[in-house]
């Protein structure tokens, strides 16, 4: 456990090295294996999920724990089952009790040979790879994008290519549009009407890539600067023409009183403006934001009504459940009006200070509740679990004055 204490002096300031976005990192290792390459693939993230990935794609073992990272679980389950070979996949607990029940069923379909080793529908999974046919599929697009992302990356490689039909509201869009515009670099085209994709059998073309910063990450700089008027940060490897759809989160801090400028190198951020008295927002495309939006919505005193939230219980944690746990130690009440929202109508309560801010393994409560500092005395829980996307995240608070005992 530590203790966060802010900045002595504020405004603060500082020029931080953002982390590599682990969502283009592990697509781009993907399609990397994909189109054979031996190019380069510069400013790869350092963290957790894609080092699983990395250490997993040397396909040296048949069992591979894949630990917590999601995009890793899902896209390595669709990538074998197409190569030859007999591979186990396991993870973490929690792992084991995220869905995937959606994805098995489609490569199933088109002639993968999957069986789960304990509960139906979760991971440990044995996978019986071979080369998949293709053709055509239907399957829910209303519970994980990621379950799209992997289908899409093996579907020109199989003989019939993939027409995918996506059933339901259709939920995380930028990371499919992430997936496909990462594959057209690697020198692949799809079609996309409606609710179908279809991408015929092609080849991939071997590329160096370049991945950049993390959009997610910068969140949490964007809620300390909203937090401490006059505060500037320059945060370094971002794009504004960015695939991620996270860089939303430059519009969204807009209404929280931030300005981002962007310069060749990466975006200035700084707080000049007053925030909104109130926030509506519907997060369906950003679910990775929400928790950042929530925890300073709530620290600025601005009552907010969020929606789109509803693949949070299925993310990390109950993103969900740890929200509403988690503020009320800070004095905020939240409520869940109904499946997917979260609201705070201005209710508070009594603080408990003593009581330390739980991370359920999820790096994003650790790092939405460390801005918390500036405002409350704060304790956080297991403050290592951020190395699954950010792992110099304290060194960077560090870096502009957090102190953490
Ligand atoms: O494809 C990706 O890189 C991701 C997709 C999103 O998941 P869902 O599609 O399950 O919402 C997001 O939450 C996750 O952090 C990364
Ligand atoms: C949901 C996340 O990751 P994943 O689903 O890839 O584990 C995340 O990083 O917030």
């Amino acid at each position: 456990m530590i203790q966060l204490f802010p900045p002595t002096t504020q405004p603060v300031t500082g020029s931080i090295g953002l982390p590599a976005s682990k969502s283009i990192s592990n697509r781009a290792l993907i399609l990397s294996m994909l189109s054979k390459s031996t190019k380069e693939i510069s400013h790869l993230a350092d963290c957790d999920d894609t080092k699983v990935m990395l250490e997993t794609l040397k396909l040296d073992k048949k069992t591979f724990d894949i630990g917590a990272a999601g995009t890793s679980m899902r896209f390595l389950t669709a990538y074998l089952s197409n190569l030859q070979g007999n591979w186990i996949l396991t993870g973490s607990e929690r792992m084991k009790n995220r869905p995937i029940a959606v994805l098995i069923d489609a490569l199933n379909h088109l002639g993968a040979d999957i069986e789960y080793i304990e509960k139906a529908g979760y991971p440990p999974l044995r996978i019986s790879g071979k080369a998949l046919q293709g053709g055509k599929i239907k399957l829910a697009g209303n519970i994980s994008s990621q379950y799209i992302s992997a289908l899409l990356m093996i579907a020109p490689t199989m003989k019939n290519g993939l027409e995918m039909t996506l059933e339901g509201k259709i939920i995380s869009i930028p990371y499919i549009r992430m997936t496909l515009h990462m594959m057209e670099e690697f020198g692949v085209s799809a079609k996309w009407e409606g609710q179908t994709i279809t991408i015929p059998h092609q080849e991939y073309r071997p590329i160096a890539f370049h991945v950049e910063s993390d959009w997610s990450a910068a969140s949490y700089w964007y809620a300390i600067a909203a937090l401490s008027k006059g505060s500037s940060f320059k945060l370094l490897g971002l794009k504004k023409e960015s695939t991620q759809g996270d860089s939303q989160v430059a519009k969204i801090f807009e209404s929280l009183g931030i300005k981002s400028e962007f310069t060749a190198d990466g975006v200035v951020i700084s707080s000049v403006a007053n925030p909104v008295s109130n926030f509506v927002y519907d997060f369906i495309n950003q679910p990775d934001l929400a928790q950042t939006v929530v925890v300073c919505c709530c620290l600025l005193n601005i009552p907010f009504s969020f929606s789109g939230l509803q693949t949070l219980k299925i993310k990390e944690t109950d993103r969900i459940a740890a929200l509403k746990n988690e503020m009320v130690k800070l004095g905020y009440i939240l409520e869940e009006p109904e499946d997917g929202m979260l609201a705070w109508n201005g209710q508070r309560t009594n603080p408990d200070y003593e009581q330390a801010i739980c991370t359920y393994e999820d790096h994003r409560m650790a790092m939405a509740f460390a801005p918390a500092a500036l405002i409350h005395p704060i304790k956080i829980e297991h403050p290592e679990v951020v190395s699954k996307s950010y792992p110099e995240f304290w060194s960077d608070l560090q870096s502009v004055g957090f102190s953490i005992k």
